[in-house]
């Protein structure tokens, strides 16, 4: 068996391994990087996730706009624009994967081994490669394997070449005439969203009766006329039971308020969350303790049950978000590199979220249900895009902006934006609430026209 022994092990080459691993190879650790998947090089975000299906929201977004220029579509023309959208998406996976492998793999000290790591105990891990097992043994080992998309149960899912994670979705060769998706998250009302705009008539599947149950009700609902808009149907209380092949797709059958009733779909994709990988991992054998869902529990460290294995990115459980791996790598660091550091769980910042329909609902801090909910006192202004001049400009003038002060303080509580370039526009709130800054400064603010963020200066004034 050949044996390697290291300073750092990374199971998972995603947002938080490969930036650990960069930054302990140029402090002179040895790092040993282990990824089941050469198609994974750069982790779920690169390959399968983020960017790929922002390609793909970005290249809808397009086609969509041609109608408001006359140009007719026709499913001919939908379906070859969609072709040379996965086309791009797949050139652009194809060179960001390649390029993760050699910012990382040709760094002295690392070495990246191609194959399934498992625990053997608390410092060895077992990497089944094609051909054989090797075996590494470190002094830290960090977990960073991210999670997988779960499908609830119903009949004869596992035998429909038509049932689709968002993974498998992304490999589709032609646009479905008719797609079901099941689940109304962030995955599900993205690719609804973005299905629809290529020319996809999308419906939506939700077990129970609620959008976006976290969000302020007038948000969601603006959300959900939005989704109509597009033409994208939601049907609530919606059970799937079974599916079943037909010649030209699928039927899915599904309870709703008590009846039984089914949809002939092309394609299905299924969008029901995600799990911590782990469940291969022979964690026992590390003896670190899993969570009620299978995540890794973690201190406000990172660290696991075991002092020298820690745990990044989705497989600690809570938020799934690149930029929350990528902050854990900032825990996780100074603790391996033996340096003082006071950042942690407790001591991490507000972070913006976003959720890319078209446009994006972007939020961050407080909104007005959970301001409530914690007895805070607020003003709140909220406006339509329609009335930001850079809207007009470019044809975007869907949803509204919402901000929360603080009246005492003047402080920003939170903002709830849906808007085009929402996700840009909410890092300025995120930068203003973690430093303090008084919703005056950004009130006041010389911005530059025509711009999206330029609309601080009239929102805020309806403070
Ligand atoms: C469709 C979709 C869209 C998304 N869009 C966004 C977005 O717009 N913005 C955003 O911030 N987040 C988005 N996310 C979430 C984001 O992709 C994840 O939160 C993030 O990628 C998690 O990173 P990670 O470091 O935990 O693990 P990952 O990036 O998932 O990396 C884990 C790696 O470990 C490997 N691995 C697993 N088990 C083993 C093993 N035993 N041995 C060896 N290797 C192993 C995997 O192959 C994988 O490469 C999206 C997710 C999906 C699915
Ligand atoms: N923009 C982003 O940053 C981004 C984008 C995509 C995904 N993500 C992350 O990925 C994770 C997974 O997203 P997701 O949308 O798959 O999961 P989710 O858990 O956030 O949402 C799943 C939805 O499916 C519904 N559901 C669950 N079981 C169902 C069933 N049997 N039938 C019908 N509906 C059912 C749930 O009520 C919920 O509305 C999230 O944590 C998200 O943060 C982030």
């Amino acid at each position: 068996m050949n044996e390697y022994t290291t300073d750092v092990a990374i199971i998972g080459f995603g947002k938080a391994g490969k930036t650990l691993a960069g930054a302990l190879a140029k402090k002179g650790k040895t790092v040993t990087v282990i990824e089941k998947s050469a198609k994974m090089y750069g982790g779920t975000c690169i390959n399968v996730g983020c960017l790929p299906t922002k390609s793909l929201t970005h290249s809808a977004k397009i086609i969509d706009q041609l109608s408001e220029f006359g140009i007719e579509r026709n499913p001919e023309i939908n379906n070859q624009f969609f072709k040379q959208a996965m086309d791009y998406k797949t050139e652009l996976v194809t060179k960001l994967n390649k390029k993760n492998y050699h910012k990382i793999a040709d760094l002295d000290n690392v070495t990246v081994l191609d194959g399934f790591a498992h625990f053997k105990d608390d410092h060895t891990l077992l990497v089944d490669t094609d051909t054989e097992t090797l075996q590494v043994t470190a002094a830290n080992i960090i977990i960073g394997t991210g999670s997988t998309a779960v499908i609830p149960d119903f009949e004869n899912k596992q035998n429909s070449p038509h049932i689709h994670t968002s993974e498998e979705i992304l490999e589709l060769t032609n646009l479905p005439k008719k797609l079901g998706i099941i689940g109304a998250g962030p995955i599900g009302l993205e690719f609804a969203s973005y299905f629809a705009e290529f020319g996809s008539e999308v419906t939506v599947y939700q077990f129970n009766d609620s959008l976006l149950p976290r969000e302020d009700k007038d948000d969601a609902a603006a959300i959900l006329e939005r989704l109509e808009e597009l033409g994208v149907t939601i049907e609530f209380n919606a059970q799937a039971k079974r599916v079943q092949d037909t010649d030209n797709g699928v039927r899915l059958t599904f309870e709703q308020n008590g009846e039984e009733k089914s949809a002939e779909l092309n394609e299905i994709l299924v969008a029901t969350g995600r799990i911590p990988n782990t469940n291969k991992l022979d964690i026992e054998k590390a003896g670190v303790a899993l969570g009620a869902r299978g995540e890794i529990k973690v201190n406000k460290h990172l660290q696991s049950s075991v002092e020298h294995i820690w745990a990044v990115g989705d497989v600690k459980g809570g938020p799934q978000f690149t930029y929350i791996s990528l902050d854990d790598y900032r825990i996780v660091l100074p603790q391996l590199l033996g340096e003082e550091s006071n950042y942690n769980l407790e001591t991490r910042r507000v972070y913006p979220t976003a959720t890319f329909v078209d446009p994006t609902f972007a939020r961050v801090g407080f909104n007005e249900k959970e301001a409530t909910e914690a007895g805070k006192n607020y003003k709140v202004a909220k406006m339509p895009v329609a009335a930001v001049p850079k809207a007009q400009v470019l044809r975007e003038t869907s949803g509204f902006l919402k901000i929360l002060v603080d009246p005492e303080t003047d402080l920003i509580l939170g903002a709830s934006f849906f808007s085009y370039e929402a996700h840009e526009m909410i890092n300025l709130i995120a930068l203003a609430i973690n430093e303090n800054i008084s919703y005056k400064s950004l009130r006041d603010g010389i911005y530059t026209h025509p711009t999206m963020s330029e609309s601080m200066n009239d929102l805020l004034e309806m403070i």
